[in-house]
């Protein structure tokens, strides 16, 4: 592959990912000042690449392919050179990656909690019974029903913005919405109530932008370096790992966080019926070096103690 004299970022277009791939443009100027080894900086051009996913409005991604139909124009752009580097939402990401592509690192990482957001009742526990909550996400979907079996949840899709506007509209009564992207597009104000982790598990990868290159270019790789965040790689290597155990065996919605505690790497990782009425935990500490086998034990475990419902055939 030639070197370009710059680096071109690939990204959707969607107000969240612009200001993702803004962030690291950002960050990767602070790091290296007006020009870079071999390449410039002044005018990092961003490429915005229009994916499936963004142009399905009307049904949840589960069932329309998966994960990877936001990526994969953009995977497409990384291989034919158009781009060298693709910002994704960690979360969105799929677990295998096509072939030649790599994920360079994580850039450090934001909230990664889940708020509620109502312009009628203050917090999940206090909606009243029958009102209706509404989520794309399966996984609050569940975790909603978990803890509030007695509501009603919607399907609500589209991008940040929207959602707000058909809570605005009054289509559903609440809504759950990542920390990280209202923070990263200035919306906090919409926030009623923060949900806490040990009550409501976010989604692996949530708060965390991940940086996807061509596996081979170490030129890119090497100009990266310096914005990458060795923490986040390591809470995201032990939650996608945990992912990549559960994912392709069970059909039941799932949810997983790893953090540093002290010297310590510790995953929780949870999987749910998606009616809510059952739940499984699993927990594990240890050195952050292990962050992989970590997240592989605890999603082995999870998957032994499944109910033969919760997987797949
Ligand atoms: N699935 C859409 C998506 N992908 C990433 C984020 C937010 C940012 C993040 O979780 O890192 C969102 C919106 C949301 O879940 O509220």
């Amino acid at each position: 592959m030639a070197s370009s004299p710059t680096l071109v970022i690939g990204t959707r277009g969607s107000p969240l990912a612009l200001a993702q791939a803004h962030e690291t443009q950002d960050r990767l100027v602070a790091a290296h000042g007006s020009t870079g080894a071999g390449w410039t900086v002044e005018h990092l051009p961003l490429s915005i690449i229009k994916t499936t996913g963004d142009a399905i409005q009307d049904r949840p991604l589960s069932e329309a392919g998966g994960k990877g139909l936001f990526t994969k124009e953009l995977d497409i752009a990384l291989l034919e050179g158009s781009i060298d580097l693709a910002v994704h939402s960690a979360k969105d990401l799929p677990t295998a990656l096509p072939e030649g592509i790599a994920i360079a690192g994580f850039l450090p990482r934001e909230d990664v909690r889940d708020a509620f957001i109502s312009h009628r009742f203050r917090s999940l526990d206090d909606l009243p019974r029958g009102a209706v909550v509404g989520s794309a996400s399966l996984r609050r979907q569940a975790q909603v029903r978990r803890l509030r079996p007695d509501l009603q949840v919607t399907l609500l899709r589209g991008n940040v913005q929207t959602r707000l506007a058909k809570l605005e509209r009054g289509e559903v009564d609440a809504t759950l919405l990542a920390m990280a992207g209202l923070r990263r597009l200035g919306l906090t104000g919409h926030v009623t109530t923060v949900l806490e982790t040990d009550d409501f598990l976010p989604a692996v990868g949530q708060g965390a932008i991940a940086v996807a290159i061509r596996a081979e270019d170490e030129r890119v790789r090497q100009a990266l370096a310096p914005i990458l965040d060795g923490p986040t790689g390591q809470a995201l290597a032990a939650e996608r790992a945990f992912l990549t155990i559960l994912d392709g065996s069970c059909r039941t919605p799932i949810a997983g966080h790893a953090r540093l505690i002290g010297p310590e790497l510790e995953i929780r990782g949870l999987v749910l019926r998606p009616d809510g009425s059952e739940s499984l935990e699993a927990v594990r500490r240890g050195a952050p070096e292990d962050a992989a086998a970590l997240g592989r034990e605890a999603g082995a475990e999870l998957r032994a103690r499944m109910p033969a419902d919760f997987l797949k055939a």
